[in-house]
C-alpha cells in the first residue's frame, strides 16, 4: 500500500493559541503546541480536562472559537468544502465507539475508508475495485483480523471491532492519527491488541498518532511524548520519564491515586514495542 512518506523535518502540526467555548464553559484554553512527524504523542488528563475537544478541533470535527490549526505550512482551521473533506480523511479519526456500520461486514467497512481515493461515480455506487479490496483485505491482515472479512462488524468484540476501525483509518492513507480515548471501553487484553495496532501504525508506517488517552499507565507504556491538559491548558509537554508521580497528581487532582496505582500492572515499553512490531507483515 502507498502510504505518502513525511517530511523529514520541521513541524508536522502546529497549534496556535487555540480556544474552545462552549457557552460560559471553556474546554480549551489557549492552548499552543507543535508536533513532529512520526511520534506518539499521548494527550493526558482527567475527564473533561478538554482532551476530546483538543483532538476534534485538529480533525474540524469541533471548530475553534479563536486560533490556527497549521499542518504541513497549511491553515487548516480556515478549509471549507472539499478542501475540508481531503483533511478529514487525511486526519484520519479513531473513536471510543469504534464508529463502525454494525450491519455491514468487515470488508466493505473498511472500504469505506477508500472513499476518497476512488472516482465519484464508483464511490457514490460502492463499486470496489479488486485492488481497493486487496488494499482493505491487507490492512485486515495487518492487525490479524482478515479471517473476519465477511462478518457483520456488529458480531465482532470490542477489540475486533476497533481494529477493523483502525484498518479503515490506514486505508485512508492519512498522514495522522486520531485516536480519542480508543480503549476506554475495552478489556485489559483487547486494550493491549488495540494499543499495540496503534503502535504498528505509527513504528511500522510512520505515521505520526496523537492519542487521548485516561490510564497513565498506558500513555507511558507506548507513548514517545505526553501533553497533560487540566482545564483544557497544558499543564506537562515532555518525555514520559519527565512525568513524575507529583506531577501526575497535579494533574489528575482527586483521580490520582487510582491512575497512579495502576502502573505496576503494564508491559515494559519495549516489550510492548517487540509485540507490535512482530504482527503480521
Ligand atoms: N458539545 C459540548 N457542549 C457543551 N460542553 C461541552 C461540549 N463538549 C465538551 N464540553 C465540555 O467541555 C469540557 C471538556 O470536555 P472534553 O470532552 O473535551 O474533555 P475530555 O478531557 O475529553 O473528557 P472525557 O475523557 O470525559 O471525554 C467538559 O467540561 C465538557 O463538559
Amino acid at each position: 500500500m502507498a502510504i505518502r512518506h513525511l517530511a523529514a523535518e520541521g513541524f508536522l502540526l502546529s497549534i496556535r493559541d487555540i480556544s474552545r467555548q462552549f457557552a460560559t464553559k471553556t474546554a480549551v484554553d489557549n492552548v499552543s503546541l507543535e508536533i513532529e512527524p512520526g511520534g506518539f504523542i499521548g494527550v493526558i488528563g482527567r475527564s473533561g480536562a478538554g482532551k476530546s475537544t483538543l483532538l476534534r478541533m485538529i480533525n474540524r470535527l469541533v471548530d475553534p472559537t479563536s486560533g490556527r490549526i497549521v499542518f504541513n505550512g497549511v491553515d487548516i482551521t480556515g478549509l471549507r468544502g472539499r478542501d475540508l473533506r481531503r483533511w478529514r480523511q487525511s486526519a484520519a479519526m479513531i473513536f471510543q465507539q469504534f464508529n463502525l456500520s454494525g450491519r455491514l461486514d468487515v470488508l466493505t467497512n473498511v472500504l469505506m475508508g477508500r472513499l476518497n481515493h476512488v472516482p465519484a461515480p464508483r464511490a457514490v455506487l460502492k463499486l470496489w475495485s479488486d485492488e481497493d479490496k486487496a488494499i482493505a483485505l491487507s490492512a485486515l491482515e495487518q492487525f490479524d483480523i482478515a479471517g473476519l472479512a465477511a462478518q457483520r462488524a456488529e458480531s465482532l468484540s470490542g477489540g475486533q471491532q476497533q481494529r477493523v476501525a483502525i484498518a479503515r483509518a490506514l486505508v485512508q492513507e492519512p498522514q495522522i492519527v486520531l485516536a480519542d480515548e480508543p480503549v476506554a471501553s475495552l478489556d485489559p487484553r483487547n486494550t493491549k491488541v488495540v494499543m499495540d495496532a496503534l503502535l504498528r501504525i505509527n513504528k511500522h508506517y510512520g505515521i505520526t498518532v496523537i492519542c487521548n488517552l485516561h490510564s497513565l499507565d498506558l500513555a507511558r507504556t507506548y507513548c514517545d511524548r505526553l501533553i497533560g491538559i487540566a482545564s483544557g491548558r497544558v499543564v506537562f509537554d515532555g518525555a514520559p520519564d519527565a512525568l513524575t508521580d507529583d506531577v501526575a497528581r497535579d494533574l489528575y487532582g482527586l483521580e490520582a491515586e487510582d491512575v497512579l496505582g495502576k502502573a505496576a500492572a503494564m508491559p515494559h515499553p519495549q516489550a510492548a514495542m517487540a509485540n507490535a512490531l512482530s504482527m503480521p507483515a
